[in-house]
């Protein structure tokens, strides 16, 4: 239902987003996720028609809505915008402010499409209260109701939650995910927030300075990075220091890591490599000969997630243990590699073993 062929957005000279190129199916929820800076908003604007492409093409079903020195305007793309800070009439009701987008509908049908919003977003009951009237998370909803009213086509979000405390986020994250899934309206949705991403979007483009790195489901970013950058962005994890050795396996601190044959192709044997492990790759196992000693620990109530060091190594690796198994700063405990999947980049010159 949308899709963005190669585009660049260009500000003067300078290249704010570069060659993307990504699509969205009817009654699915994209997520643009990067720091700041890497151009979501940008992509957003230019999807809203607020801001021209200098090169590619935006399709919004099969109509071509933006190509360079063609940018069809904003109120004739079926689009809604939900912005960072609600941006409600303050001095209308819920229910005025619903209303203000569908002045073309007829009366009666303006008042029942705004009852099934309010009561799709759960607010009902406050349809004659001003947002002032109304907390944080509720006139999120209210706005949510008011962009969903005239059944958009595509719903735009930017940084929908980043006003809210960080509990309410992910919670209200799940709620809109659930309201847009009842619409089966089509959304993408700006954020810097991966937890936020993971909960609200079926399909998910990591970006930075421009460009889109991986548009993929949350478990293939998580455990089939497709660059560094992703693998660094999402998820914690550490690159360890490793050799392809004699045998075809990987050499690191932690022992010798087996890697199918068809993994090394563009390796070969003595080359460096950065190997990525995800604090859930490595398994407290009290029976395991590898010893590794706590760092740092932080309690996370089910799970601790400790720091470790390990004997003859610089580096320290992440290990999440369930969190029955209490050790202390300088305490050691045995632990096992678990790699689901292999990730491993060739090592480029930057310094390596970040810990975050
Ligand atoms: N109107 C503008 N004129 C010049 N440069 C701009 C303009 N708007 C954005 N930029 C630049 O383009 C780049 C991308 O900006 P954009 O707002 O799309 O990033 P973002 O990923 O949404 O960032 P944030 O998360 O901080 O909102 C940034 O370097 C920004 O400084």
């Amino acid at each position: 239902m949308l899709s963005l062929h190669n585009i660049d957005i260009r500000y003067g000279n300078f290249l704010a987003v570069d060659g993307v190129t990504l699509a969205l199916k009817q009654g699915e929820i994209g997520c643009l996720l990067g720091p700041s800076g890497c151009g979501k908003t940008s992509i957003l604007r230019a999807l809203a028609g607020f801001e021209p492409i200098g090169k590619g093409k935006i399709f919004l079903r099969n109509e071509v809505v933006s190509k360079p020195n063609h940018t069809i305007a904003p109120e004739h793309r079926h689009i809604s915008v939900v912005f960072q800070d609600f941006a409600l009439f303050p001095h209308m009701s819920v229910t005025e402010n619903i209303a203000f987008g569908l002045h073309k509908w007829k009366k009666a049908d303006r008042q029942s499409r705004v009852d099934e919003v309010l009561q799709l977003v759960g607010l009902s009951h406050a349809s004659n209260r001003y947002p002032h009237e109304l907390s944080g998370g509720q006139q999120q909803r209210i706005a949510l109701a008011r962009a969903l009213a005239p059944k958009p086509e595509l719903l735009l979000m930017d940084e929908p939650f980043s006003s809210l405390d960080a509990e309410l986020r992910e919670e209200l994250a799940k709620d809109i995910r659930t309201i847009l899934k009842r619409e089966n309206t089509s959304a993408l949705v700006v954020t810097h927030d991966q937890n936020e991403a993971f909960a609200i979007a079926d399909v998910i483009g990591v970006l930075n300075d421009g460009k889109l790195h991986q548009w993929d489901d949350a478990y293939a970013l998580y455990h089939k990075p497709a660059t560094r950058f992703v693998a660094d962005f999402v998820g914690n994890g550490v690159f360890l220091n490793s050799r392809v050795n004699e045998r075809g396996n990987l050499s690191c601190c932690l022992g010798e890591v087996a890697v199918d044959p068809s993994r090394l192709n563009g390796f070969h044997i003595g080359q460096e490599i950065e190997l990525l492990i995800r604090p859930d790759d490595v398994e407290y196992d009290e029976a395991s000969n590898l010893i590794a000693t706590v760092v740092r620990r932080s309690f996370r109530g089910a799970n601790i997630m400790y720091e470790l060091s390990i004997p003859g190594s610089e580096q320290t690796i992440l290990c999440l243990a369930p969190s029955h198994n209490d050790h202390a700063v300088n305490e050691s405990f045995g632990i096992r590699l678990d790699l689901a999947h292999l990730v491993m980049f060739a090592k480029p010159s930057m310094p390596a073993g970040k810990v975050r």
